[in-house]
């Protein structure tokens, strides 16, 4: 689809890059000539995926442990990154979430969600931003966002906040930091399976409406979003600032996806409550 090299020079670090979505970005960067970086909190995860990659690429690819909720380790990633040479491109995918009626979260549990994918990509886009204008250098940060954006989304609330919060910062900053030579652009995707997101969004006895509501009858490939954020982080898409651009088939235009949780019964919620998956 692109023309090869398209990311050559480019240095991409991709957050929650060991697992899903973030994999799928990455294995599509280092196929258009990028360098990768990956970032994530469990070491093992990330290293299987990077043997897997460089079995596939000889792109290189480098796999650091971060916690993003932390931002003394964020600074230490980038500080490690950078002694290297510039990051050119940040890629905000980490993230977390589950389904659960609101009333039972506890503090702690909106915080499980709000501080990886809020305060993560905050602190990831502020630690990178510094760093590109102390050094006068370029860069884009691409936040991988949801359609909640947009319609909100019952029963997942903590994260419908978070990821507003990641647009109003993408929005903001293409004003601010654009002058600076800073992109800031986002993706709303609908649903792509994932072990992620089925471990924290469909458990048993959720309906298929992932895909039989999709006005395109199904959900969504890993390489569709991979090619567009390729195109989003890509000098091709030099005048795209501040823009968030949905990819979910329609969904969003029809449901929120959450209206069968809606039919749920008090007895299913406790189950779900005994039953939760850990990212
Ligand atoms: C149309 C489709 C739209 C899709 C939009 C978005 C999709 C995605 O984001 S998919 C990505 C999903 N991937 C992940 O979530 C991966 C990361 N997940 C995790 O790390 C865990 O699953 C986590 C979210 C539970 C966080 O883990 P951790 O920080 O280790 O949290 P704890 O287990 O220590 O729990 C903290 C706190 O949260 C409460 N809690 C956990 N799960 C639930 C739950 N399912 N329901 C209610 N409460 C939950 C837990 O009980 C703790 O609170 P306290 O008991 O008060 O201590
Ligand atoms: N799949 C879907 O249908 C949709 C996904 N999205 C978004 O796409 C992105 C990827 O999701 P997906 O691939 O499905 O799910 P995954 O669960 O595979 O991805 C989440 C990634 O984030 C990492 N992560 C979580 N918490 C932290 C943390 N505190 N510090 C560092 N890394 C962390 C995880 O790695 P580790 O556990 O090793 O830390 C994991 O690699 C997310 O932003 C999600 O909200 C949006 C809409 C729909």
């Amino acid at each position: 689809m692109f023309e090869t090299g398209l990311l050559r020079g480019k240095r991409i670090l991709v957050t929650g890059g060991g697992s899903g979505l973030g994999a799928a970005m990455g294995r599509r960067f280092l196929a258009l000539g990028a360098e990768l970086v990956i970032c994530g909190r469990k070491l093992d995860r990330l290293e299987a995926t990077a043997s897997e990659m460089r079995a596939q690429s000889s792109g290189k690819v480098t796999t650091i442990a971060c916690d993003v909720r932390d931002g003394v380790a964020v600074d230490e990633m980038m500080d490690a990154t950078w002694r290297e040479a510039p990051l050119d491109i940040l890629v905000n995918n980490a993230a977390a979430t589950f389904i659960a009626q609101s009333e039972h979260l506890s503090f702690r549990a909106a915080d499980a969600v709000l501080a990886p994918t809020l305060h993560g990509a905050m602190y990831c886009t502020l630690a990178a931003g510094k760093r590109w204008i102390d050094g006068r250098h370029n860069g884009v940060v691409l936040s991988i966002l949801s359609t909640s954006t947009i319609t909100g989304r019952a029963f997942t609330v903590p994260s419908a906040m978070a990821k507003s919060a990641v647009l109003a910062m993408t929005k903001s900053l293409a004003v601010e930091w654009g002058p600076k030579g800073i992109r800031t652009v986002a993706i709303a995707p609908g649903p792509f399976p994932t072990a992620g997101a089925s471990g924290q969004l469909r458990p048993v006895g959720r309906d298929e409406g992932w895909s039989a509501r999709n006005p395109m009858g199904r959900t969504g490939e890993h390489s569709e979003l991979a090619d567009l954020a390729s195109f989003l982080v890509s000098d091709r898409a030099g005048y795209i600032n501040g823009e968030m651009v949905v990819i979910d088939g329609g969904a969003h235009l029809r449901s929120s996806g959450a209206e069968d949780l809606l039919r749920w019964t008090d007895a299913q919620w406790a189950e779900q409550r005994a039953a939760r998956s850990k990212g």
